[in-house]
């Protein structure tokens, strides 16, 4: 799904009036009438007490074409005006009058905290005080507005953005967000829901079609697109009768050291569960028994040192190569990272430790080959690229680092961002229950054994991230949260492969 800015849904917004010869009146009736549908299905008549608080620009406007049709329907409802300027919409003013035709219960006009109600724990608040026209940071009483509102132990719903969040800027006052239950977004999900620090105001979404310009929207480049399901299953390459493990190339995993082999147990793994033909480690000697032992299927090359790389040679022609998992900083072995970098004929997938060599040594950085997948934690990118301000400047930081070094880099967390040249992926898979340690090491595997199976490094990144995030959700549904290991996130991959094309069941009648 496409992510677009502010200012491309206004404009979608002026192209669909005109095109489909409807006024901007018309789009918030739509708007609002959607939202009162999705209500109604869940409400069914009930009696709940709905309090809707409106700003005095088009989300009020939203919010004042909810009230109407939820009156309409015999519901139990407030409405607010949070009037805190005079200079209202020219929709918002024409909906409000409107609210005389179906009450003669007058919204209540809000000026000051006096005027703040009494809202009990059951009942309903929707939020419709600002949506993606924000443009300061809400100040006075209508802080303290939203500071209530926060307090309440009422179920939030938010109209299109929970009110105090910007679409695709910085927040700017933390503390005048609306902490809202559920949001219902219009037309496209905003990119503020996507990223850490600004995603903990939308625990849950769901998008609105309200019909906007189809072809306005497909020809705009988008700010980022989602990676859900149906994005995943194109990406998906199938396999032929007379396929052999030649086909799926021969891997080379580079990792380990004393006391972290479980890193290159995780990874090997992964990339043989992800689908590489055969798969090679290379390790310090110290791992040898051991992964022969834990991984029966993968092939062991070892190092001369016990403990840590020091000379990575090998004798076939690797299909993708990922390196870094558990393998320490030693200056020997940022040293061999340094001669695999230079003659690497494969495609790279760099991780952990030998991103932190990178950050150290920016000799190293130099010959890291062209369309690499670089994949960093919050951590290790804050040790690539310098801090940031918010994640607006994390976002651009780490674009020029792309782009400067022409590699994919995909920056890991709940919502993992992919960044290559101008575009923005942004995955949807993954739980908490994936937040334990190693599971980025099985992340890697994924990926470099879809590089060994000829996806080209940008599809093998975007989707592997969506498989592995899709294996920790499989994992997670029978094990909890909790109860997720690395390991379990490997052995969940075929799993994850499988619900690819899973259908959804219909729900059962009767
Ligand atoms: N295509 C779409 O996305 C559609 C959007 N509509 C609605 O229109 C909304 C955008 O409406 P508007 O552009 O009127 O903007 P908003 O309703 O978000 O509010 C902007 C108004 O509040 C003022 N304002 C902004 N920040 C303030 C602050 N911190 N303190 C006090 N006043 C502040 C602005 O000057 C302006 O008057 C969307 O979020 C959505 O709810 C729908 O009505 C129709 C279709
Ligand atoms: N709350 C979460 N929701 C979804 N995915 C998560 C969450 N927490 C962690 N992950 C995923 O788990 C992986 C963690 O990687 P990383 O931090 O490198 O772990 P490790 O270093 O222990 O291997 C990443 O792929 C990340 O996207
Ligand atoms: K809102």
């Amino acid at each position: 799904m496409k992510i677009f800015s502010a200012e491309q849904l206004y404009e979608a917004d002026k192209i669909t009036a005109e095109k489909q010869n409807i006024s901007s009146l018309d789009l918030m009736e739509r708007a609002g009438e959607q939202i009162f549908k999705w209500l109604e299905d869940k409400m069914k008549g009930a009696q709940v007490p709905l309090h809707i608080f409106c700003g005095i620009g088009n989300n009020g406007g939203d919010g004042l074409v909810v009230g109407r049709h939820l009156i309409n329907h015999g519901y139990n409802v407030t409405i607010y005006i949070a009037n805190f300027t005079d200079k209202r919409s020219k929709c918002f003013l024409i909906n409000y009058d409107r609210i005389k035709d179906v009450s003669k219960k007058w919204p209540v006009l809000m000026t000051s905290e006096e005027d703040f109600p009494e809202i009990a724990a059951e009942d309903i608040i929707i939020d419709a005080l600002f949506g993606i026209g924000l443009n300061r940071p809400p100040e006075g009483w209508v802080k303290e507005l939203i500071q209530y509102i926060n307090k309440q132990k009422a179920f939030k719903l938010s109209i299109d953005i929970p009110s105090g969040l910007p679409a695709n800027t910085p927040v700017p006052d933390s503390e005048a967000v609306i902490h809202a239950n559920h949001t219902l977004t219009f037309q496209a999900p905003k990119l503020a829901f996507f990223l850490p620090e600004t995603g903990v105001y939308v625990p849950y979404f769901e998008v609105l079609d309200i019909g906007l310009d189809r072809q306005f929207l497909m020809e705009s480049k988008p700010l980022a697109q989602t990676i859900s399901k149906m994005e995943a299953q194109q990406f998906y390459k199938p396999r032929a009768k007379y396929d052999h493990k030649g086909t799926y190339g021969h891997a080379l995993i580079v990792a380990g050291s004393y006391g972290k082999m479980g890193a290159a147990i995780l990874s090997t793994r992964a990339t043989l569960k992800a689908g590489a033909g055969m798969v090679t480690v290379f390790s310090p000697e110290c791992g040898y028994s051991i992964l022969q032992t834990a991984a029966p299927e993968a092939m062991v090359l070892s190092d001369d040192e016990e403990d840590f790389i020091t000379k990575i040679e090998y004798q076939f022609d690797a299909s993708a190569i990922g390196v870094g998992m558990g393998i320490g900083t030693q200056k020997e072995t940022v040293a061999a990272l340094h001669k695999l970098f230079s003659e690497a004929k494969a495609p790279l997938v760099i991780d952990a430790d030998a991103l932190n060599g990178i950050s150290e040594d920016k000799d190293l950085l130099k010959v890291v080959p062209k369309n690499s997948v670089l994949t960093p934690h919050p951590g290790e990118l804050e040790r690539l690229i310098g801090s940031w301000k918010n994640d607006y400047e994390k976002i651009e930081k780490a674009r020029k680092f792309t782009k400067k070094h022409k590699v994919v880099l995909l920056i890991k967390g709940a919502h993992s961002l992919i960044l290559f040249e101008d575009s923005m992926y942004i995955n949807t898979s993954g739980t908490p229950g994936m937040a334990t340690a190693g599971s980025g090491d099985v992340l890697s595997g994924v990926i470099t054994g879809l590089l060994s199976q000829g996806y080209d490094p940008l599809l093998a990144t975007v989707f592997g991230v969506y498989l592995h995030g899709s294996a920790g959700m499989l994992a997670s549904s029978v094990l909890s949260y909790e109860g997720v290991m690395a390991s379990d996130i490997a052995d969940f991959i075929g799993d994850a492969y499988i619900e690819l094309f899973r259908q959804e069941q219909p729900p059962a009648q009767g």
